[in-house]
């Protein structure tokens, strides 16, 4: 009969342990002893060989599988979405203030509603994650809809129950304090209109509550708003971003802390940087739109991987520091044939409280006139961090001057797990 620490050293030295892991992402396998896997794939591990290669099972397929990309079974993850954290930062006005403060989102959405005031005479409205109600209020105000659902899950929906009698609309809109998946409403609506887009379009992905609601209380032939949304990508210069993080270290009041630069390069460069204002004239190509999405059409299902391929010739000479994204949505007019409104929160436009997204690359690439850079963007949902997502850049340049050259790299930077 084995001592109890006896046989507590035989299990730590084999580390044989059965145990379902989750992949965090791909892993396309190199060599034979190899096991590829996709995001979100479950795994069996059998044994931890190394720190870095474990031996694992998928579907009957044994191999090496790289530790780094796994991640405990989703029982480890207490929860998922963050909730209690998610509504308790919508809970105070903090957010809310800054929304409101944001001029072309929050004046899109009032013309969309003045646009479409006769339309909307007599429908039914939902407006999912309602925060302050601004939208509902709107819609109370400017037209005359038979009924509108203000949905809001955090503390806020106890002052936007005031505001709606201060604001005289207590007859047209009912504040409903719930998340809006686990509504009992008295009616499907004709119209569901939420304002849910994150940095990068989809971080937080309130849009997956925006589907799942869509799909069990838009009437057939209902309205969404908005009606579809896309992602735009462009080469660009970011000098001033380069300096201050990266070259700042190379001479500090005549001392030399270049050792630092590869710590800034992991701490300040391997995550996108959010609320970036790019100046037009840093943009190196025409911006392509690498991403599109019809929110009449598209399903949860769609959200764990969406992905985009680009195509830029080089219009300036200069420096390629990296790549900068935004989005822009669209809301088509409830009469037929109507015209559809844009918020786009791209650099040619006024700017917005998202501002753009700037992805750094690991080192400036001097770009000429003429020259291609063609590659891919996906957005990978993270399996087990229900609100975050890894952006991948894959990207090739082709130089005019100099057929033989060609440099193709990849990055991948988590937003923000
Ligand atoms: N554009 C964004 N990135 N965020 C702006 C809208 C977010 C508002 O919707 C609320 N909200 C988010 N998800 C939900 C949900 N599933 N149910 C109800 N309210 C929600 C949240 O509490 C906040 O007040």
């Amino acid at each position: 009969m084995l001592e109890m620490s006896e046989s507590e050293n035989i299990h730590t030295n084999s580390n044989i342990i059965t145990q379902e892991f989750i992949a965090l992402e791909d892993f396309n396998a190199t060599g034979a002893e190899q096991l590829s896997f996709t995001a979100g794939d479950t795994l069996l591990v059998h044994e931890q060989v190394c720190t870095d290669w474990w031996w694992a099972e998928r579907s009957g397929c044994f191999g090496y599988v790289p530790s780094a990309f796994l991640h405990r079974g989703v029982e480890d993850v207490e929860d998922a979405w963050q909730d209690e954290e998610y509504f308790s930062t919508y809970g105070t006005l903090k957010l809310h203030l800054e929304m409101l403060s944001d001029r072309p989102r929050t004046e899109t959405y009032r013309q969309v509603i003045v646009s479409n005031s006769a339309a909307l005479r007599g429908k039914v409205v939902m407006d999912l994650g309602c925060g302050t109600g601004i939208i509902s209020l709107f819609c109370g105000r400017l037209a005359q809809p038979a009924a509108v659902y203000a949905v809001e899950a955090s503390s806020v929906a106890e002052h936007t129950e005031k505001l709606v009698k201060l604001n005289r609309c207590e007859d047209v809109v009912t504040v409903f304090r719930s998340r809006a998946e686990d509504l009992m409403l008295p009616s499907k609506v004709d119209v569901l209109v939420s304002e849910w887009m994150g940095n990068c379009l989809l971080f937080e992905f309130m849009v997956e509550s925006v589907l799942r609601v869509r799909d069990r209380w838009l009437k057939d032939g209902g309205m969404m708003w908005p009606s579809s949304a896309s992602l735009s990508l462009v080469p660009c210069q970011a000098h001033a971003d380069y300096s201050q993080k990266m070259e700042f270290w190379e001479n500090l009041y005549g001392l030399d802390f270049s050792c630092l630069q590869p710590v800034a390069q992991e701490e300040f460069f391997s995550k996108p940087k959010f609320s970036h204002q790019l100046d037009p004239d840093d943009c190196l190509s025409t911006p392509c739109n690498v991403i599109s999405l019809d929110m009449h059409t598209l399903s949860v299902s769609d959200l764990e991987k969406l992905s985009g391929e680009f195509r830029f010739t080089i219009e300036r000479s200069g420096t390629l520091h990296g790549f900068t994204a935004w989005f822009s949505t669209f809301f088509h007019s409830l009469d037929e044939g109507g015209s559809s409104l844009e918020l786009n929160t791209g650099p040619h436009a006024e700017s917005t409280h998202w501002k753009q997204t700037l992805f750094m690359l690991d080192g400036p690439i001097g770009v000429e006139e003429g020259d291609c850079v063609g590659g891919a963007i996906t957005l990978q949902r993270n399996p087990i961090w229900r609100r975050h997502m890894s952006i991948t850049i894959e990207w090739r340049i082709k130089r005019r001057n100099d057929p033989t050259f060609c440099e193709e790299k990849t990055k991948r930077f988590p937003m923000w797990r």
